[in-house]
């Protein structure tokens, strides 16, 4: 493993993976893979999770080239340097940003979405010029397996390696220094992840998981609404980390609910849902078994039939949830509704605020003032009122946690941020050394209020009266340059103090 590391550290080392060509190259390499290899990726897929080629596609596929093409049309201008805001003290001084790639990147990625949660973090990666190890998820075997086999015949196989094994060749892995890691996975092992990071100091992005809520006003639409919830909840067998894990809402909206998932469910899925191709199936056994027990005990108002053979849970909702219950307890991540019921708005509120920070937040209401509440009064990685799911759909949102649910964040230009450093740079002349003697030892109170002046006031374009006056002084000092070059340095000592003065006295 450490030599796999330091091989991969080597590539990076030799500074290829840095320009702005090599990386637009190997982006739009990865898209060829993706179009050329379609096939392979989407039954992969298909196989870990069973899921239709249709549905992998729509749900993984198109969110990875959607990426790609964004990184590609944006990419030469976020790496370009950014020019600063400067203080009279480096006015004359050249003063910019420039991103700058990390070094070796780790991404451990999760099962459930197997293909998107490595591939995007590897698009954001690559655009900011890093090496990058990709160690998937071990439960979505097939997956790991053709992404190992594909990515290598279409990307630099010094700079970016796929490293396939479980726990035992990731803490192996984690011994390592990096020098960023994005991990997507549950909470217990982020914890892991940020202890084995904290040990070389590395900075990290955990894509955790939690309980997303989702409040249901009386006064809203509860056609469009269930339809809107039975799409983000079932998808992917409730196996995504922004399903909306329950429902809160008034009593009396229970049964009307179930009744129209009832109904949306059949829209959906037929009458037989197990032959439908839309849905999928529990990832394996020990979370078959994991979602069973949640059941325990509660009132099932809609689905409950299960099948070990083929790990399929049908959709369920459960009703008047007590929040004490297990299923309230840990993430669901199965095709399991709770219903909690509340008195009103601020019971929501209080509800979720006594609860760990969740991933997502779902509220739906014709009520745009009760949503804004909602938005101010609570805190959740991202937010989305009147639907589920969607706001990981726009790249111009950081898609990330908050609390445990996660920290740090990625999609477009914040993937691009994540994996690079932004890297302060102040490029001063070896001239001018009068300016700078203010300072120098020894320190003195006339030193002091020099250097507040300098350096409080900042030079920015917009104050134009001063950039008038320093246009005038530089005009001024290439006509006397010829003749005298004290009095210039003298011109622009009157100008300061003029100015200087000018301060003070607005100051008091
Ligand atoms: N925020 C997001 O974007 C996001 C996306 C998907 C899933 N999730 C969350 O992830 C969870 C589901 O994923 P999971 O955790 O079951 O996936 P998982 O079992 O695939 O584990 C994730 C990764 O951690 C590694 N791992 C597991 N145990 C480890 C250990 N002891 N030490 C080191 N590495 C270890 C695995 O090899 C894998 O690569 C849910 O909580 C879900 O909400 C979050
Ligand atoms: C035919 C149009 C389909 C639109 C599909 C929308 C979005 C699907 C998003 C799925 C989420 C994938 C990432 C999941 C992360 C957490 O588990």
């Amino acid at each position: 493993m450490e030599r796999e590391v330091q091989r991969v550290r080597q590539a990076f080392l030799s500074g290829r993976s840095r320009p702005l060509r090599f990386r637009l190259q190997q982006l739009e390499a990865l898209r060829r893979m993706v179009q050329e290899r379609e096939k392979d990726i989407l039954a992969a897929i298909a196989a870990d999770l069973c899921k239709s080629e249709l549905n992998a596609y729509s749900q993984e596929v198109i969110t990875v080239l959607g990426e790609i093409d964004f990184m590609l049309e944006n990419l030469p201008e976020w790496v370009t340097a950014k020019p600063v805001k400067k203080n009279l003290l480096t006015m004359m001084d050249e003063a910019y940003i420039q991103p700058q790639p990390l070094g070796v990147v780790l991404i451990i990625g999760a099962w459930n979405y197997p293909f998107v949660l490595i591939i995007q973090p590897l698009i954001g990666a690559i655009a900011a010029g890093n090496a990058v190890i990709i160690k998937p998820s071990e439960l979505s075997e097939n997956t790991a397996k053709t992404v190992a086999k594909l990515l290598p015949q279409y990307l630099d196989q010094d700079l970016y390696v796929v490293i396939n094994g479980g726990v035992e060749e990731t803490t192996e892995l984690l011994k390592q220094r990096f020098d960023h890691i994005f991990y997507t996975g549950n909470t217990a092992v982020g914890k892991i992840v940020m202890e084995a990071a904290a040990k070389h100091l590395t900075p990290v992005t955990l894509e955790l998981g939690g309980k997303s809520p989702c409040y249901i006003d009386k006064d809203c639409d509860l056609d469009i609404v269930c339809r809107r919830i039975t799409w983000g909840k079932y998808m992917n067998c409730g196996q995504t980390c922004i399903a909306p894990d329950y429902i809160l809402c008034e009593a009396s909206l229970q049964s009307q609910i179930v009744w129209k998932i009832k109904e949306t469910v059949k829209e959906f899925y037929g009458e037989n849902i197990k032959e439908s191709p839309d849905y999928e199936r529990i990832i394996n056994l020990r979370h078959f078994k994991r979602i069973l027990s949640l059941l325990e005990g509660q009132k099932i108002a809609l689905g409950g039939e299960t099948d070990e053979a083929t790990r399929y849970i049908a959709p369920t909702v459960l009703t008047d949830v007590d929040p004490k219950t297990k299923v309230m307890q840990e993430e669901i991540f199965g095709p399991v509704l709770p219903i909690v019921p509340v008195k009103n708005v601020d019971e929501a509120i209080d509800f979720i605020n006594e609860r760990e920070k969740p991933l997502a937040l779902y509220v739906f209401s014709h009520n745009h003032k009760l949503i804004k509440r909602m938005i101010d009064e609570t805190s959740s990685g991202g937010v989305t009122g009147n639907d589920v799911i969607m706001h990981f759909t726009l790249n111009s949102f950081p898609f990330g946690g908050v609390g445990s649910s996660g920290m740090g964040a990625y999609h477009g230009k914040h993937s691009f941020d994540t994996f690079s450093h932004q890297r302060p740079c102040l490029l001063k002349s070896l001239k001018r050394e009068g300016a700078n003697k203010l300072r120098y030892p020894p320190n003195s109170q006339s030193k002091v209020d020099w250097g507040k002046f300098f350096l409080l006031r900042r030079f920015n374009k917009e104050k134009l009266g001063l950039l008038v006056l320093t246009f005038l002084g530089i005009v001024a000092a290439v006509l006397v340059k010829k003749y005298q070059a004290v009095l210039r340095r003298k011109a622009l000592l009157i100008f300061l103090v003029v100015h200087r003065l000018r301060w003070s006295s607005k100051q008091r």
